[in-house]
């Protein structure tokens, strides 16, 4: 199966911080990855790095067996980033926004296509904001702005999404909305690495959970399907009945 993401020994320091310690993470195509850990365990630097929007201070990473800097097939990967950065001084329609997703796709001097046009069509239905298309992005709440950068990703018709916490802040009929959009998109075989707190009604959808701690992986494998949300990274809630409750996969917590 093809690696959509291979990093080995991964280092990143921040400030002359070590970030990411050396981390080891290979995601085939077809995967749903979701990266759990705590606040500033490290989960966006490394979805950064593995783009290479995060120069590695050790080890290497490839983009489908290629380096980041050498990359060049920017169509197949969507990426959705924490917050909305688009637009700044310069008003932008939500439709622009979600188009400039199929520029990687268009070829230099090409005029927009009907492929392009239907494709952004189809994104903004997907996220609900068919009927608003020509707002600008600045009136928007934070969640609807998410549901932009989503619609974004799925213009581009990439054949891996990295969504950086991409239900936060959005109501729970929009995360429903992401989770029936994304499960037919894994279902056509795409790709997925997610960083989520809580994964809500994306976690049917996970295949593979990589929890980080510390800027290492700390877990690699099974969802935490049948612990529950509350075994999730994030959740300090503490279970009535855990002693009795059988160990979990997701022991990733330092000892007290
Ligand atoms: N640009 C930066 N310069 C210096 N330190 C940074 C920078 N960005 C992040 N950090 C630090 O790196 C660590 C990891 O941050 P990161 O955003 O990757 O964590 P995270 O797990 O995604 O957290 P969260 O869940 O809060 O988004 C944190 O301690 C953070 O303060």
């Amino acid at each position: 199966m093809e690696e959509a993401f291979t990093m080995r020994g991964g280092q990143v320091s921040l400030d002359h911080r070590p970030v990411l310690r050396g981390i080891d993470l290979t995601v085939r195509s077809g995967e749903v990855v979701a990266v759990l850990g705590a606040n500033g365990s490290g989960k966006s630097t490394l979805v950064r790095a593995l783009l290479g929007l995060v120069p590695l201070s050790g080890g290497s990473t490839l983009l489908y067996g290629t380096p980041p800097a050498r990359f060049r097939d920017w169509w197949r990967i969507g990426y959705v980033p924490q917050r909305l950065s688009v637009g700044g001084g310069v008003p932008s329609t939500i439709r622009e926004v979600v188009a400039s997703g199929r520029i990687a796709r268009q070829r230099r001097l090409r005029p927009t296509s009907a492929a392009d046009a239907a494709a952004t069509a189809r994104a903004l239905e997907a996220v609900g904001l068919a009927d608003r298309a020509g707002d600008p992005v600045q009136a928007l709440s934070g969640g609807q702005q998410q549901r932009v950068l989503i619609a974004r990703a799925l213009a581009g018709e990439p054949d891996t999404f990295v969504m950086d916490e991409p239900t936060a802040g959005v109501d729970a009929a929009s995360q429903q909305m992401l989770a029936d959009t994304l499960a037919r998109l894994v279902a056509e075989g795409r790709t997925v690495v997610l960083v989520a707190h809580e994964l809500g009604p994306l976690e049917p959808l996970v295949t593979r959970a990589v929890v980080i701690r510390d800027g290492c992986v700390c877990h690699d494998g099974p969802p935490p399907h049948a612990v529950g949300t509350h075994a999730l990274p994030g959740h300090d809630h503490v279970h009535p009945h855990a002693a009795e409750e059988p160990a979990s996969p997701l022991e990733w917590r330092p000892a007290p």
